[in-house]
């Protein structure tokens, strides 16, 4: 699915009304009963509505919630906040309509926004996507007041002060919902980390904007909230999925090269070798009968080339790997000569492999093209510097997977997967009990197993992200987030 920014979604909005055709006020009704699908369906009658509306568009959708939940029984107060003397059209035309059905509240001083605080679920439609500079006056203080409120809070669209794709200022007055309910496509500033607080969890409401505009919009941003299943020919034997070979483990951390493997196997790897320091052959045969197990010279480390490279459809290094001297020469060594066995062969890099690159800048320049980085945020900035805020550290993303011609999975609550292309598309599975101890282990034996089964890298590593999310969320029904643990990943993967 694709993310479009603020203008791309007014345009979106008008060539809807023009080419559907459906005049604005009917597309207000639709998108606010959307909205009030979605709120009947989690919220009963019992307490009050407390409607928050500004004077645009986004307060129109307040007043036609309102006088939508009123026609329901629900107890609704509204309260528009008069910070100015321009209003949009279908703004006073719901205006008009609810008149006749209910009181409204006008906002204009401190007053006021305390006699409006009641105990009821608070409605945030004061602004929408058209907000272009930072909140002040009454929009501010009402705003403020409201943050300070234990109810229930959710924005219409999207939280009042949020801007749709520009970074906010440090100091911003923002509204901060439990819930947003955004309409038709999520907006790029919602699946960012740092506006967490001015999201809460969002729902997507389809207002029936036209698909074919959508499909011509051009944008670097998308949202994966589904893949193309695989299906599996009855005539497959084991070769016909590849062969992997996962390079992990050091003297402590061999229980990362046995979760890499077992992730690996159950993504669907015809043949899987794992190579790993001497010390690991015992441990990873007991635990992964299924896996064929090398071991390098060095007892406690990985130090030395495989001779037979060219045997494998994939390679994944780095899970558990350590950063040992003779553990770079061998990183090094094994980039140099993956340009020349085969370039088309996979590679994933994960953890101390990237720990490795960062300190060592110079072998970045050795990544073979279509190699799949996997850092977590803070590998990400050893490797490619710091940032301000969550848009730059987008631009820095796109910006290495583009001057590498790499594709780079920044882990997170969205996982983020560059493309050597410059697009990005960000993921919609997972929770918060993944982020637990080996879970990074996981995803690397994920895609590197789709590699090897001859998935071009950038879609190995936009399903593996969604599956291994999606196995977490399965994982988390089952047990609860915070009893999850890595391996549970693993055991609720499903093709
Ligand atoms: N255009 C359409 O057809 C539809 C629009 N919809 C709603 O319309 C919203 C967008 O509406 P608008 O474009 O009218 O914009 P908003 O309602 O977000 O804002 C209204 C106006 O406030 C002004 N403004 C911006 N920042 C401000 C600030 N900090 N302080 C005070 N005033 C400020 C701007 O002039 C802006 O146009 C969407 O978020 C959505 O809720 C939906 O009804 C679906 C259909
Ligand atoms: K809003």
């Amino acid at each position: 699915m694709k993310i479009l920014i603020a203008d791309q979604i007014r345009a979106l909005d008008n060539y809807t009304i023009e080419e559907e055709p459906v005049p604005s006020i009917d597309l207000m009704e639709r998108a606010s009963k959307a909205f009030v699908r979605w709120y009947t369906e989690r919220f009963n009658q019992s307490g009050k509505v407390l409607i928050f509306a500004g004077l645009g568009n986004n307060g129109g959708d307040g007043l036609a919630i309102a006088r939508l939940l009123d026609n329901l029984g629900y107890e609704v107060e509204v309260n528009i906040i008069n910070y100015s003397d321009k209003r949009s059209e279908d703004f006073e035309e719901n205006l008009h309509r609810l008149e006749k059905m209910l009181m409204v509240n006008w906002i204009c001083d401190e007053e006021d926004i305390e006699n409006a605080l009641k105990n009821g679920i608070i409605i945030d439609a004061i602004l929408g996507t058209g907000v272009n500079r930072p909140l002040n006056g009454i929009i501010k203080e009402t705003i403020l007041r409201l943050n300070r409120s234990n109810s229930t809070k959710i924005s219409v669209d999207i939280a009042t002060g949020l801007y749709t794709d520009s970074p906010v200022e440090p100091d911003a007055v923002i509204f901060k919902p439990d819930f947003t309910v955004t309409f038709q496509l999520p907006k790029l500033a919602m699946l960012l980390p740092e506006n967490e607080n001015f999201v809460g969890n969002w729902y997507k409401a389809d207002i029936g904007l036209h698909v074919e505009f959508i499909e011509n919009c051009a944008t670097d941003y998308f949202y994966t909230d589904k893949i193309q299943p695989k299906i599996r020919s009855n005539f497959s034997h084991k070769g016909t999925f590849g062969h992997a070979l996962l390079i992990a483990g050091s003297y402590g951390s061999i229980g990362a090269a046995i979760l890499a493997s077992k992730a690996c196997l159950r993504s669907g790897v015809g043949l899987l070798t794992a190579l790993v320091p001497e010390c690991g052959y015992e441990i990873m045969q007991v635990s992964v009968p299924e896996a064929m197990c090398k071991t390098d010279v060095s007892k406690h480390t990985i130090s030395t080339l495989p001779k037979d490279l060219t045997v494998y459809n994939a390679v994944g290094i780095g899970c558990g790997l350590g950063k040992a001297l003779e553990t770079v020469i061998f990183l090094e060594n094994i980039l140099k000569s993956f340009h020349e066995i085969n370039p088309k062969k996979g590679l994933v890099l994960d953890a101390d492999a990237l720990n490795i690159l960062s300190e060592n800048k110079k072998l970045l320049d050795l990544l073979p093209p279509g190699s799949v980085l996997t850092p977590h945020p803070k590998e990400f900035q050893r490797l490619a510097g710091g940032w301000a805020n969550d848009f730059e550290r987008l631009k820095l993303l796109r910006q290495f997977a583009i001057k590498y011609k790499v594709i780079v999975v920044l882990k997170g609550r969205h996982s983020a997967v560059a493309l050597p292309n410059g697009s990005v598309h960000f993921n919609s599975t997972g929770n918060a009990g993944m982020a637990t101890g080996g879970s990074g282990d996981v995803l690397t034996g994920i895609i590197t197993g789709l590699l090897a089964q001859g998935y071009p890298p950038e879609e190995a590593a936009i399903s593996g992200v969604f599956k291994h999310g999606e196995a977490g969320d399965f994982a988390a029904q089952k047990s609860g987030q915070m009893a999850m643990i890595a391996g549970d990943i693993i055991e609720n993967l499903r093709w």
